[in-house]
């Protein structure tokens, strides 16, 4: 287990002291895949430093299985961090060395025999999906490619925690998916524990069970995915998921507001399904429950996380107000949630 109490990070600078990090609490799981989702300058970089222990907290602890990683230091904290794999947006690879070269890296830095760290650089090759790409410089290859091969040299020292930072951020969104289903076999097939940093709902709504989101330098919100999403706190929070799961209208760039005013006529309903219900068909039951209601569908969204299907959905109503009432309480013995977003 990971377990960051307490944790702050002050720097000083020239205009004085800069809290990166503030009384973080987290504890993450082994084997789980866990998130950590904020802006730039949030502290999410800051806090990965301090897992690796390249730096120190401030105030706090941070350990791993029991063991203070700031107490470590020389050869322990060596063999430490070989228990810790790492990818990053820009692949930090050797552009002078081929894939299998690139993997076997760290394995020679820790001084495994030749003959050795060949048959596992050449497993991980087969375990990344880059086979016949062996000999190939990083400069020949696609960007999902030089993330696996980032992901395969993470990987050479059988570490039991790898984080991501940002590893998804510079790909495009089907190299994205790829690089994340490849990080959900891993996962599964090695029981490693995952930290997944970044920006980006999508990626912590694809894999990660749990999700922490920062803002400056503290968590504001922790839960599961599906929670997370489900019920937005804070406002920060508010805004990376609707960044990711608003409903999306035809034209994607509309916001709320302009929906409003584009539909002012009775109500706007919004529905969010869960589970298998994401998967009835409960508006064509309202429809023709209540038949004399108009009823609109302005927009609609489905994620799936690691928990099921999450579906949301923007309806218009127009009508009596007592069918519009008693509709909305069908749906919510249907067990869906209902939000009125706009009351003419
Ligand atoms: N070595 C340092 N010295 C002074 N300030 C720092 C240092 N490292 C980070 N900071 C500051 O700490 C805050 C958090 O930075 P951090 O890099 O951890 O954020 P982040 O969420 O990872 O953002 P990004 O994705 O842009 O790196 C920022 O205000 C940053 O300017």
């Amino acid at each position: 287990m990971i377990r960051f109490k307490d944790v702050s990070k002050d720097y000083s600078t020239k205009d004085g002291k800069l809290t990166a990090v503030s009384d973080v609490n987290i504890e993450i799981n082994d084997g789980e895949i866990f998130g950590i989702v904020g802006y730039s300058g949030a502290g999410k970089s800051t806090l990965v430093r301090m897992l690796d222990g390249l730096e120190a907290p401030t105030k706090g602890e941070i350990d791993i299985n029991g063991t203070n990683i700031a107490k470590l230091y020389g050869h322990r904290l060596r063999v430490q961090r070989q228990k810790i794999g790492m990818i990053f947006q820009h692949f930090n690879l050797l552009w002078s060395r081929t894939v299998i070269d690139n993997i076997a890296l760290p394995l020679e830095i820790a001084k495994v025999p030749k003959k050795k760290r060949q048959a596992r650089a050449e497993e991980l090759v087969k375990l990344v999906g880059l086979e016949g790409r062996e000999h190939s410089y990083p400069s020949e290859l696609s960007g999902g490619q030089k993330q696996r091969v980032g992901i395969a040299r993470a990987l050479a020292n059988e570490p039991t925690i790898l984080i991501s930072d940002e590893a998804t951020s510079a790909l495009d969104p089907d190299t994205t998916n790829e690089v994340l289903d490849l990080l959900l076999k891993i996962n599964k097939e090695m029981n490693l524990t995952i930290l997944l940093i970044t920006h980006e709902m999508h990626a912590i709504a694809k894999i990660c069970e749990r999700v922490a989101v920062m803002d400056s330098g503290r968590v504001v919100e922790s839960g599961s995915v599906f929670d997370v999403f489900r019920h937005p706190k804070e406002e920060v929070t508010k805004k990376f998921v609707s960044e990711e799961f608003s409903p999306q209208q035809e034209d994607s760039t509309i916001t709320l507001d302009e929906l409003i005013k584009k539909y002012p006529e009775g109500q706007i309903i919004r529905l969010v399904f869960h589970g298998p219900q994401a998967e009835l068909p409960i508006v064509s039951e309202v429809v023709k429950r209540y038949s004399e209601l108009q009823i609109s569908i302005l927009a609609g969204a489905i994620r799936q996380t690691q928990e099921g299907a999450l579906g949301s959905l923007d309806l218009q109503f127009i009508g009596d107000e007592k069918q519009i009432t008693d509709a909305l309480d069908y749906l919510k013995k249907m067990r869906v949630e209902t939000e009125v977003i706009h009351h003419e």
